[in-house]
């Protein structure tokens, strides 16, 4: 079984990483002084955050960078004792081949505020032998303090042309057969995540020899928006069977869930008002019960059922 592509084309270094430009030039500087304050890595995921962080730690640590790199996951379902202790033991020892020593801690909004204040105090003991790096997903999570002891970077969501870049890159090193049109599919359903676009490339790739948009589709188990827009229009027509036979179709065949269903379901409905299909009016009073359905399908209701009764609101426009 051959490995994941999101760590086979995980870059090496801070050039190859893809967007992020703000970031990677300061990130730079820090390599050419050879020093680095305390950092913090703000952003949705995978969008090059551990990525960055691997790639500083080569650079500016050089060939020994393995010895002095420390990597743990602040949410480890061992507790933050060991964390900590791990932290000690790293710092205790003195760098090896190296200026001073990194620890790149992911998942820091997970940890709770008394381990984020001993965390603290463990940075401000070592600030001579070690620097931390403390990833999250919203800063706002993190106390005040920490938050003031680093130099915070704000990692974007990657934008659609950048991620179609990066799939055409590894289409072409693994030598795929793809429709250039999956490429777009699978850089709009990613929204901005690079490791998530990456994984479905692979998925697709292993499920045909083409990749097409239906293969994407099928992939990550959405519907084809043309197909859950037939049955929109199908129902607005008045043919309440033919909807629900659809709706069938697409749920079954394609494994879609109530969940994805209904958010497709809103994506078209509001397309369809965008085009003029549908009037102002007639939008509000389906966007109010796509609302209530999509809140009785979270609550547990039976999704099938309630979707028919969803597409049974749109009949009497
Ligand atoms: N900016 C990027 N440039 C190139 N590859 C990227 C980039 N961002 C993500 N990737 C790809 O996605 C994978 C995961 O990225 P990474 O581990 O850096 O995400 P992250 O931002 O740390 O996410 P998380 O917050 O979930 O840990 C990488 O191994 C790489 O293949």
């Amino acid at each position: 079984m051959e490995g994941p592509w999101v760590e086979k084309y995980r870059p090496r270094t801070l050039d190859e990483i893809v967007g992020q430009g703000h970031i990677i030039s300061r990130l730079k500087r820090y390599v050419e002084q050879k020093s680095m304050p305390n950092l913090m890595f703000t952003g949705p995921a995978g969008v090059g955050k551990t990525t960055a962080a691997l790639a500083l730690a080569k650079e500016i640590l050089g060939e020994n960078w393995r010895q002095n790199f420390l990597e743990l996951n602040a949410s480890d379902a061992r507790g933050i004792d060991t964390v900590r202790t791990n932290i000690k033991n790293f710092c205790r020892l003195k760098p090896i081949g190296a200026p001073f020593r990194i620890i790149f801690l992911d998942e820091v909004d997970n940890m709770t505020r008394d381990a984020q204040h001993a965390l603290r105090r463990e940075m401000e003991m070592y600030t001579k032998t070690a620097a931390f790096i403390l990833s999250c997903n919203y800063s706002s999570r993190i106390i005040e303090p920490l938050q003031s002891r680093c130099a915070i970077f704000r990692f974007l969501p990657l934008k659609g042309h950048q991620i179609k870049e990066r799939l055409e890159y590894i289409a072409e090193k693994e030598e795929l057969d793809y429709e250039p049109t999956a490429l777009d599919i699978i850089a709009y359903l990613s929204e901005g995540d690079l490791r998530k676009a990456i994984n479905i490339l692979q998925a697709a790739a292993s499920l045909q020899e083409k990749i097409t948009e239906d293969t994407i589709y099928e992939v990550v188990s959405r519907a084809r928006p043309k197909d859950v827009r037939r049955m929109i229009k199908t129902a607005l027509k008045g043919d309440f069977m033919d909807a629900r036979n659809l709706l069938r179709e697409i749920m079954i065949l394609q494994g879609v869930s109530g969940e994805d269903m209904v958010d497709q379901i809103y994506q078209e409905v509001s397309r369809l008002a965008m085009e003029g299909v549908l009037e102002a009016e007639t939008y509000i009073k389906f966007i109010d019960s796509i609302g209530e359905y999509d809140f009785r399908i979270r609550e547990g209701a039976n999704p099938r059922i309630q979707l028919e009764a969803l597409l049974a609101t749109f009949l009497s426009e």
